[in-house]
């Protein structure tokens, strides 16, 4: 999906909300344990029942490798269930020498090769450049790249002062990569506990996405990530995974997803 395409879904759905799917087989709901792929058919609900107010999904990898095939079997379905009209994220935090990150990119970005196609990935930039062109060559693809990541340990090097003390380290990794690629390329990592930083990562990169994440059981604030981060393209995908996905452990989960789900999208109509 490209960069129009996403900014229309936005402005057609009234809503930039990402649903995260991290599927953790020990929080299912007992009913599905019986299901054949108890994983699929979790995701498969969650799916329908917030279609209709997500713009994106974004599966994180560590939840289906850490299930060996199978979680990729389940991974592989999820991504075929998600109505095309969604944006796809692969939340795998990948990035290595330029041949490895080509397999990578390969991984996630060419049916072909392992089945799966996401349109986007999340990649660290600690490696350089020449660690996230491979995933940049792969046109109509996107590069989430990881910026200044919602948790305390962010301080550790993201906050650091760097180019002689003149900016933090995020700062710059904002600024250098924007001359890899266009805002129709390149998105960014800002986690909504960050939210007074938001502002100023949107006069560093006025146009690129921004993907979101700390709302709900993180403890951001939808309304200060929307007022600091919204472009008049939209700008803002900004996701919410334990707090839907687990909004209920019962029977009744899917429609307690799509209640929590509802609520967000609506909060996010009055900002649009
Ligand atoms: O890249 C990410 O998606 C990410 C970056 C970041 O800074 N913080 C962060 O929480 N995430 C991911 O976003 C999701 C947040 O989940 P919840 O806290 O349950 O909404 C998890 O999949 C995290 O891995």
């Amino acid at each position: 999906m490209n960069y129009q395409a996403l900014s229309a879904a936005i402005k057609a759905k009234k809503s930039y909300l990402c649903v995260g799917l991290d599927t953790d087989l020990a929080k299912l709901p007992k009913h599905l344990l019986g299901d054949p792929d108890p994983v699929f058919a979790f995701n498969k609900a969650i799916i329908d029942a917030t279609a209709e107010y997500a713009v994106a999904y974004k599966p994180n990898i560590a939840f289906y490798e850490a299930q060996g095939p199978r979680g990729w079997e389940s991974l592989q379905k999820t991504l075929d269930y998600i109505p095309k009209d969604c944006f796809t994220i692969a939340d795998a935090k990948r990035g290595d020498i330029g041949n490895t990150s080509g397999l990578y990119a390969r991984a996630f970005f060419d049916k072909s090769a392992a089945g799966l196609d996401f349109d986007a990935i999340t990649v660290s930039p600690y490696m350089g450049h020449d660690s996230v062109q491979p995933f940049l060559d792969y046109p109509g693809k996107w590069v989430i790249l990881l910026a200044l990541t919602s948790n305390a340990g962010s301080a550790d090097f993201q906050r650091q002062l760097v180019d002689n003390e003149t900016q933090e380290l995020y700062e710059t990794v904002i600024e250098k990569a924007q001359s890899w690629a266009t805002h129709e390329q390149l998105m960014f990592v800002v986690g909504a506990t960050q939210a007074e930083q938001i502002a100023h990562v949107r006069e560093l990169a006025p146009r690129h996405f921004l993907l979101v994440p700390g709302v709900g059981a993180q403890g951001g604030s939808l309304e200060q990530v929307s007022k600091n981060g919204l472009t008049p393209d939209g700008g803002l995908l900004v996701n919410a995974s334990r707090s839907i996905l687990y909004a209920s452990s019962g029977s009744d989960f899917a429609q307690a997803a799509a209640a929590e789900a509802k609520v967000m999208q609506q909060e996010m109509a009055g900002y649009l």
